[in-house]
């Protein structure tokens, strides 16, 4: 959702074909009519343009009465097709469908025997530490989710799961609270999502529709991260009964409540301002079963770790998630204390970058360090765009960005928590469709955030820990994918670019609209 419009599309009419509307507000009637979305809002569903609407039949997000129209007949036909059981072809909302044709898919799920699910976690460097009789899953099918999020996994392409979340899923799907550790990139936000998704789908079909408190709550460290998550969350959850609320500084409070409040199943948000709405208003959140804390160690650490457990201690001991590629025995501890019979499930060799990941490491004396970046961005050899820059201070990555598009020639932008929530949300839109090749960045970048085209990363000056340095540098490979890294500040004596130790990982197809 996008800085301001968030309050639009809050109060933008739900789009029936008699809507009246004053000339001012008349909703647009061609697609063409409709702008490009930014980064963060939503997408409409049917030409991906700005969805700056909500459709009253099917809650999916639309440009225009166009769409809308073309959206209604497509799911007039996908429902009359695809009712298995129902012969006169009904026109229902595609929402109903996940309802009437959920497959059970449990016949395609094999039970193995305690040995067998042993020897399986072994061979995808699973260990569970905790009682979990629930063996991992080779597809999603055979976790009887509903049927329209398994058309949506599938159209994210994830052919099948990643080895976090064969497990995590469906150990999530029984109900136990997880401290989940496993490589960055590896998977772990949809391993989150997709039982929440199933979760809030399944409890709007028990209950009456007039039910609309929020069902699930994931905190996260940073903006651009809840930002991320809600939009893989709205892509996994298209035309089901699934609202979400983004909660987040630098966005009007206001717009968030009424949000909240006209209904919605998950909230996303950061704790400050979360803690924030929730002190000046009354939310209710007695519904609210699943609690993730993803980057849970920067979550529980000083200045996160209060306002976290503050929000947990105002839900009804929900399921606790927890995810991190860094966990600490710290952590492990103050994970057992939220929730009893915690599982802990760590996929490969915790606490390590991830092995996708080459890094090469460059010894250069701090006057010649800016020039040595600059030979680096300049080489056609060693220079593999679009890059990300980190450094250590907002101040830090104003002037370097400044000082890179003056020696370069090339367009930098500097992203940090100082800069507005709107200009942080355009320079990621233009660094992610590749007007931008190079950001420098804070730690705002540091984690979590998926940046799907990244595969160089410049460590320009190291963070204050090696678990950030392993989040950092994780921004260059997903899933497994190759990725080059460059400590700057590290000994060695030679540079050397270009392609890195080829990543084990599964093919990967962009997810997004
Ligand atoms: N089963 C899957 N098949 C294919 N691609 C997947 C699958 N699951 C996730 N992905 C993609 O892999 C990329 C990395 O996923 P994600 O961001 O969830 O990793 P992560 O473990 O949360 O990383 P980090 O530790 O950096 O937060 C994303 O682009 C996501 O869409």
């Amino acid at each position: 959702m996008a800085d301001g419009n968030e309050d639009n599309q809050c109060k933008s009419p739900m789009v029936s074909t008699d809507v009246n509307v004053s000339t001012a507000d008349k909703i647009k009637e061609r697609c063409t009519d409709q702008r490009e979305a930014l980064v963060g809002e939503p997408n409409c569903v049917m030409c991906g343009r700005y969805g700056e609407y909500i459709c009253d039949e099917t809650d999916d997000d639309i440009c225009s009465l166009e769409c809308k129209q073309a959206l209604l007949s497509r799911s007039r036909v996908v429902n009359s097709q695809s009712l298995v059981g129902i012969q006169t072809p009904k026109i229902l909302p595609a929402t109903d469908e996940c309802f009437y044709v959920r497959e059970n898919s449990n016949s395609g799920s094999q039970s193995l025997t305690m040995d067998e699910t042993e020897s399986l976690r072994s061979k995808l460097e699973i260990q569970v530490r905790g009682e979990l009789a629930v063996a991992p899953t080779l597809s999603f099918s055979s976790c009887n989710l509903p049927r329209r999020l398994l058309q949506n996994i599938d159209a994210a392409g994830y052919d099948m799961p990643t080895p976090v979340q064969m497990q995590a899923i469906p150990a999530a799907l029984i109900g136990k609270s997880l401290l989940v550790s496993a490589d960055t990139g590896s998977g772990k936000t949809a391993s989150f999502l997709i039982p929440i998704v199933s979760h809030c789908a399944n409890i709007r079909l028990e209950r009456s529709s007039n039910q609309k408190n929020p069902l699930a709550m994931v905190l996260t460290p940073t903006r651009e991260l809840c930002i991320q998550v809600e939009e893989h969350a709205k892509l996994l959850a298209k035309s089901l009964p699934f609202k979400t609320a983004l909660v987040v500084g630098g966005d009007a409070m206001a717009g968030q409540r009424h949000r909240i409040e006209g209904g919605v199943e998950l909230i996303i948000g950061t704790p400050g301002r979360l803690i924030d709405l929730l002190s000046k208003h009354d939310i209710e959140l007695d519904d609210v079963k699943i609690f993730v804390l993803d980057e849970v160690d920067s979550m529980l650490q000083r200045g996160f770790r209060d306002q976290a457990m503050q929000i947990f201690q105002a839900l009804s001991q929900p399921q606790v998630l927890m995810y991190s590629a860094t966990i600490s025995q710290e952590v492990v501890k103050m994970a057992s204390t939220m929730a009893k019979d915690i599982v802990f499930i760590s996929v490969g060799k915790p606490n390590r970058p991830s092995k996708a990941v080459k890094q090469v490491a460059i010894w250069v004396e701090s006057k010649n360090k800016k020039q040595k970046l600059f030979d680096i961005l300049v080489s056609k050899k060693h220079f593999m765009p679009p890059v990300v820059v980190y450094v250590g201070s907002r101040v830090g990555a104003d002037l370097l960005s400044n000082a890179i598009t003056v020696s370069t020639g090339m367009k930098a932008l500097s992203i940090h928590g100082e800069k507005p929530m709107k200009e942080r949300r355009e320079i990621m839109r233009s660094f992610l469709v590749g007007e931008v090749p190079i950001l420098v960045a804070t730690g705002v970048l540091g984690r979590g955030v998926d940046l799907l085209a990244v595969r160089q990363v410049i460590v320009f000056d190291m963070p204050n820990s090696v678990k950030e340095y392993i989040h950092q540098i994780g921004r260059a490979s997903r899933l497994g994918e190759e990725g080059a890294a460059v400590p700057r500040e590290l000994v060695t004596s030679r540079y050397a670019a270009g392609s890195f130790s080829s990543g084990k990982g599964q093919k990967r197809r962009k997810h997004g609209c």
